[in-house]
C-alpha cells in the first residue's frame, strides 16, 4: 500500500509515498493524452513556434492541480504555463515538469512522447518519473533506485549496462546524418539511433544503450525527470564542463549535454 503524502516533500520522499503518487499521476495524464493521439488534433502554435496541443494543456492542467492539492508548499515550473508568460520560481524544493515532451512526434503519430515530472532540490533533480503512454511503460525513481513497469503491472529494477566497447548512442531526430556520424566517432559508438523525447535518457537507464549527447538547446523541463531516473540507474548527465547539469538557469534552458550510462 501507498504510504499517506503528508505535503512535506522530504518526508514524503523518505516514505516512498511521493515517488509513488507521481508515477501513478505522470500515468494518469497519459490516459487524458492519448485520446488526442492519432485523432486529429489540432495543432498551434507557440511563441517559438514549436507545436502545443490540447494533449498538452489538459495534461499539465491536471498534473498542476494534483500536485499543488497534495504538496500546496512546493512551486511548480511547467512548459505550458511558462509558454503562456509564467515566470517560474526555484525554491528549496520544486516541480519541473513536461506534461507531453516530443509534441512533434506525437502530433505526427509516433509512439515517443513522454509526460515528465521531476521534484527538484534546489539546482538538482531529487526524484522523477517518465512516463511513455503510447508505449505503455513508465521509468520511475524509487528509493536511491530505479524502476519501471508497462501497462500500470508490477515494477521491476532497471540499471545502466557496463559500456560495450563500441557503444550505441541515441540522439534527437532533429540531429542531422552527418552530425550524427561525426558525434558516433567522437564517442566511439557503433550505432546510433534517432528518438524523440525524454524516452532517450530512459532507454539508457534501462540498459538498452549507452549515450545521448545532446549539442543545441533544450528547456530543463526536457530534461529533469529523465535526468532523476538516469541518476538513480547508475548514469549521468554532464554539462559541457562534464559536471553533473544543474537546473534554474537563465530561461530554464540547458546547454549542450552528455547522457550517459556506465
Ligand atoms: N531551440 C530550443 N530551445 C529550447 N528547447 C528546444 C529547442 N529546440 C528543441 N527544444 C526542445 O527539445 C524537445 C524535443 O527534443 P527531441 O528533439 O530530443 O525530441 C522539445 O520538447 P517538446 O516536444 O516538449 O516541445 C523542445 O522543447
Ligand atoms: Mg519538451
Amino acid at each position: 500500500m501507498t504510504p499517506i503524502v503528508s505535503g512535506d516533500p522530504a518526508a514524503d520522499l523518505d516514505s516512498g509515498a511521493l515517488e509513488a503518487t507521481i508515477a501513478d499521476l505522470a500515468e494518469e495524464a497519459g490516459r487524458v493524452i492519448l485520446p488526442f493521439w492519432r485523432n486529429g488534433v489540432a495543432v498551434e502554435r507557440k511563441a517559438d513556434d514549436s507545436p502545443v496541443t490540447l494533449a498538452d494543456q489538459r495534461a499539465e492542467a491536471l498534473i498542476l492541480e494534483r500536485l499543488a492539492a497534495l504538496w500546496p508548499s512546493v512551486p511548480a515550473v511547467a512548459e505550458e504555463a511558462m509558454a503562456a508568460g509564467g515566470e517560474g520560481r526555484v525554491a528549496a524544493w520544486w516541480w519541473l515538469i513536461d506534461p507531453l515532451d516530443g509534441t512533434r512526434g506525437f502530433v505526427e503519430g509516433k509512439t515517443a512522447f513522454t509526460v515528465n515530472i521531476a521534484l527538484m532540490r534546489g539546482d538538482a533533480p531529487a526524484a522523477g518519473v517518465v512516463s511513455a503512454p503510447a508505449i505503455g511503460r513508465t521509468w520511475a525513481t524509487r528509493g536511491g533506485g530505479a524502476v519501471a513497469r508497462d501497462d500500470g503491472g508490477a515494477w521491476r529494477t532497471i540499471a545502466v549496462r557496463a559500456r560495450p566497447t563500441r557503444g550505441s548512442m541515441l540522439l534527437s531526430h532533429s540531429v542531422k546524418p552527418e552530425a550524427a556520424a561525426r558525434l558516433a566517432a567522437e564517442h566511439d559508438c557503433a550505432a546510433w539511433e534517432g528518438t524523440d523525447s525524454s524516452l532517450k535518457f530512459c532507454l539508457i537507464a534501462e540498459g538498452l544503450h549507452d549515450l545521448y549527447p545532446r549539442e543545441g538547446p533544450t528547456s530543463e523541463w526536457d530534461t529533469a525527470a529523465g535526468q532523476a531516473v538516469l541518476e538513480a540507474a547508475g548514469g549521468q548527465v554532464l554539462d559541457k564542463e562534464k559536471a553533473r547539469l544543474r537546473y534554474g538557469k537563465p530561461g530554464f534552458l540547458n546547454g549542450p549535454f552528455l547522457a550517459k550510462g556506465a
